[in-house]
């Protein structure tokens, strides 16, 4: 999968970037980082899932976007009316149960054509997410997935798989202006250890680029991208937690951005240090953005293979600035002496406030 992940990851994002800086004439560029990071992430999960290309990054927009923004929007409106296409709740959901219907029948055409396409001997097996979906099969029963779970399935990896990742990628970037010893030293790692015109894959980066990995984790930790608490279900019988005893069928929630910086197990909490997860496997399975147990998230690997293919190429290939206009710089720290950081929106996740305001940078292609 690795080749899709490049090609609608850092391999599109340079074009962009590289394209915007051939505008100027002084080899600087504004751009917004948050902006490329989220279009990417569904050209990314789009061809994955689909098996094509829907270039948002590049047209700045795609049908697939509206698609996902109203099924995230129709599954909210689901809370609060039982049935959306009743009235009145279908004064406000018209528009979105057809974007919805869309879609659907769009995945579905998508996994017909894929099949047809393989059983008329027109294409070599794709290596993608549709296809392992065709492919798989429940080792017992030897049952498929049908059409229909195929589409849900789909669905569901591009609204769980699309904003957390471009996010914690934005995060990261935040970061490391607001600490500019912090991104010196990553842009130095990946300087040294790979020349200006190597694209660095996913395994090269993870052997050679501890520093940089550390910073995505610590951005993970520090501004976990998952919004909700986490809401589990005590098994029959009860359990005992920590010492207290919680019956059976108790709902409880698990506050990941309470355990992401608990003062017990994180030094210096509020503080912006990849330094901890250096020779540290331990410290990296206590950041719990991703969640643990049978409900980890499935998508955290390609997660992973997305954010340091993007960052590692983008700090080895481009200086990057704060615009000057920036209103949160090292210089002006919070209550608790630390940089003060971008406000953010909490919803479903958790991005920035303000992205068109607070995620311009300035760009240069960088000569080493
Ligand atoms: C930085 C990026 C990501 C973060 C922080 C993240 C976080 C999470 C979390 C916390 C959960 C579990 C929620 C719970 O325990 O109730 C979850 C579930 C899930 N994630 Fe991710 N995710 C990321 C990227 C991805 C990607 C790239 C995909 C796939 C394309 C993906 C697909 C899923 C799916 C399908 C589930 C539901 C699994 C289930 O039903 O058990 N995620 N994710």
């Amino acid at each position: 999968m690795e080749p899709i992940v490049l090609d609608c990851g850092i391999r599109a994002i340079k074009e962009k970037w590289d394209a915007a800086l051939a505008l100027t004439h002084d080899n600087k560029a504004e751009v917004n980082y948050a902006n490329h990071f989220s279009l990417a992430s569904f050209d990314i999960i789009g061809a994955l899932g689909f098996g094509q290309r829907f270039h948002a990054l590049r047209d700045n927009t795609s049908k697939i976007i509206d698609w996902v923004q109203s099924t995230a929007m129709l599954c909210g409106l689901r809370i609060i009316f039982k049935d959306v296409q009743a009235f009145p709740a279908r004064l406000f959901t018209k528009k979105l149960v057809k974007d919805v219907d869309e879609f659907v029948a769009f995945s579905n055409a998508a996994t017909e054509r894929r099949k047809d396409e393989l059983s008329r001997g027109l294409i070599e097996k794709p290596k993608d997410i549709l296809q392992a979906m065709i492919d798989a099969e429940d080792p017992n029963s030897k049952i498929k997935m049908t059409r229909s779970q195929i589409t849900a399935e789909n669905i569901a990896f591009l609204l769980a798989g699309t904003d957390t990742t471009s996010l914690t990628l934005s995060w990261t970037i935040h970061y490391l202006m607001l600490h500019p010893q912090i991104y010196q030293k990553a842009v130095d790692e990946v300087r040294s250890r790979f020349p200006r015109h190597h694209l660095i894959t996913y395994a090269e980066g993870k052997a050679q680029l501890p520093y940089i990995e550390a910073c995505i984790y610590e951005s993970l930790r520090i501004r976990g991208v998952t919004g909700t608490m986490f809401a589990r279900v005590v098994p029959k019988g009860g359990a005992t937690f920590q010492g207290y005893f919680l019956p059976g069928g108790t709902q409880i929630n698990v506050n990941v951005a309470g355990a992401n910086h608990h003062q017990q197990t994180w030094e210096a909490p509020r503080r912006f240090m990849p330094e901890r997860f250096i020779k540290n496997e331990a410290a990296k399975h206590d950041v719990l953005t991703f969640s643990s147990g049978v409900r980890i998230c499935p998508g955290r690997k390609l997660a992973f293979y997305e954010m340091m293919t993007i960052l590692a190429n983008l700090l080895k290939d481009y200086d990057i600035a704060m615009s000057e206009d920036s209103l949160f710089v090292p210089e002006r720290l919070d209550a608790n002496g630390y940089p003060m950081v971008m406000p953010r929106a909490q919803n479903l996740t958790v991005g920035p406030k303000y992205p068109d305001r607070d995620c311009r940078i300035l760009i240069s292609a960088a000569e080493y």
